[in-house]
């Protein structure tokens, strides 16, 4: 973790110290943490759609800048708690930002301060240890006039010292390379936490769980919407060219595997045929998909599982 230390080193190409550490993208649902975090990437990491709500956290991307291995936690949107479990993703989302190194909060530039955001801001100095740093971005300015955005960054200012503000449009890729530079001299010196080879092919297992877990979703509709998560337990390359990818979906209860799974297997075999035309038009490559469905007892009432989901920095994907 950083503290308030700004004079990071810069690591030189050539052996010079490496960096590592974890960025929180946080902001109301639909703000552009999906998008943004797809445009620092490089790939499509996770699925971004217009309805609100959709990640379910767990979801990173690793992003190399210069000497410096940055790992984007993207959480689940900040909103007003008004279920169980929605209170529960808050904290999920929290829990990445306190144990970020820096922090990324994005508002919408045509929204401005909504009430959404004013709560962001209420919570952050409470939440946040002091000294971790946090930068504003200013998202979607392509949607409005430009001259709004100078009042704009003023006033979320004169609220919070933000560590600096950034101007971007995730889709449009404007100042997104700034905001990733100062990210990177964000990072403290350490070892990189991925091998450089796993940051390639990662972020294509997490496509591939997000692919399964959007077609279950579609399928299942408001059967469980938040209440499973796919993970993508190995990816091997075979071969013939073709890749063996197996899953697990996990579910909260017996209940919920059996609607999972649909009568003799029926629904997880369709989703699974609707997945793999999907990655394997991804990846270019044949792919084999082979799904499991698991019950992990309790994964809705235990606060450590929602952690875990929220900020898993175990292993590499
Ligand atoms: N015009 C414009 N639209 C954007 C920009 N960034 C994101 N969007 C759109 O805003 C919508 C929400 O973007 P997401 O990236 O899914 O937002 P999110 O914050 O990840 O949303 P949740 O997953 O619900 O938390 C999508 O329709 C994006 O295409 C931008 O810079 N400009």
């Amino acid at each position: 973790m950083t503290g308030e230390d700004d004079t990071v080193p810069g690591a030189g190409p050539e052996g010079g110290a490496t960096r590592c550490g974890f960025v929180a993208l946080i902001g109301e649902p639909n703000a552009g943490k999906s998008s943004l975090l797809n445009r620092l990437v490089g790939a499509k990491v996770s699925i971004v759609t217009h309805k609100v709500q959709t990640t379910r956290g767990r979801i990173r991307g690793v992003v190399i800048d210069g000497g410096a291995q940055i790992v984007f936690v993207d959480t689940p949107g900040l909103f007003r708690p008004r279920r169980r479990l929605d209170r529960a993703m808050v904290a999920a989302a929290w829990a990445g930002a306190v144990e970020a190194d820096a922090v990324v909060l994005l508002v919408e530039a045509h929204r401005g301060i909504t009430e959404g955001v004013d709560a962001i801001l209420e919570a952050l100095p409470e939440t946040l240890p002091e000294g971790r740093p946090v930068a504003l971005a200013i998202n979607k300015i392509d949607r409005v006039p430009h001259e709004t955005l100078l009042p704009l960054s003023a006033a979320l200012n004169e609220r919070r010292d933000f560590a600096a503000t950034f101007l971007i449009s995730a889709t449009r890729g404007a100042g997104v390379e700034d905001l990733r530079g100062w990210l990177g001299g964000r990072m403290p010196e350490g070892p990189w936490h991925y091998p450089e080879d796993q940051v390639a092919d990662m972020p294509l297992r997490l496509i591939a769980a997000e692919i399964t877990r959007e077609k279950l979703m579609l399928r299942l509709h408001q059967e469980l919407p938040y209440e499973l998560t796919v993970e993508t337990e190995s990816w091997q390359e075979r071969e013939d060219g073709s890749v063996r990818i197996d899953q697990v979906v996990y579910v909260a209860r017996d209940g919920h595997k059996g609607i999972v799974l649909g009568a003799k297997g029926a629904t997880v075999k369709a989703v699974g045929t609707e997945a793999r035309v999907e990655i394997a038009e991804l990846i270019g490559q044949r792919a084999h998909l082979f799904i499991q469905v698991k019950v992990r007892p309790g994964w809705l009432d235990e606060p450590a599982r929602y952690r875990e989901i929220g900020l898993d920095y175990s292993d590499g994907g």
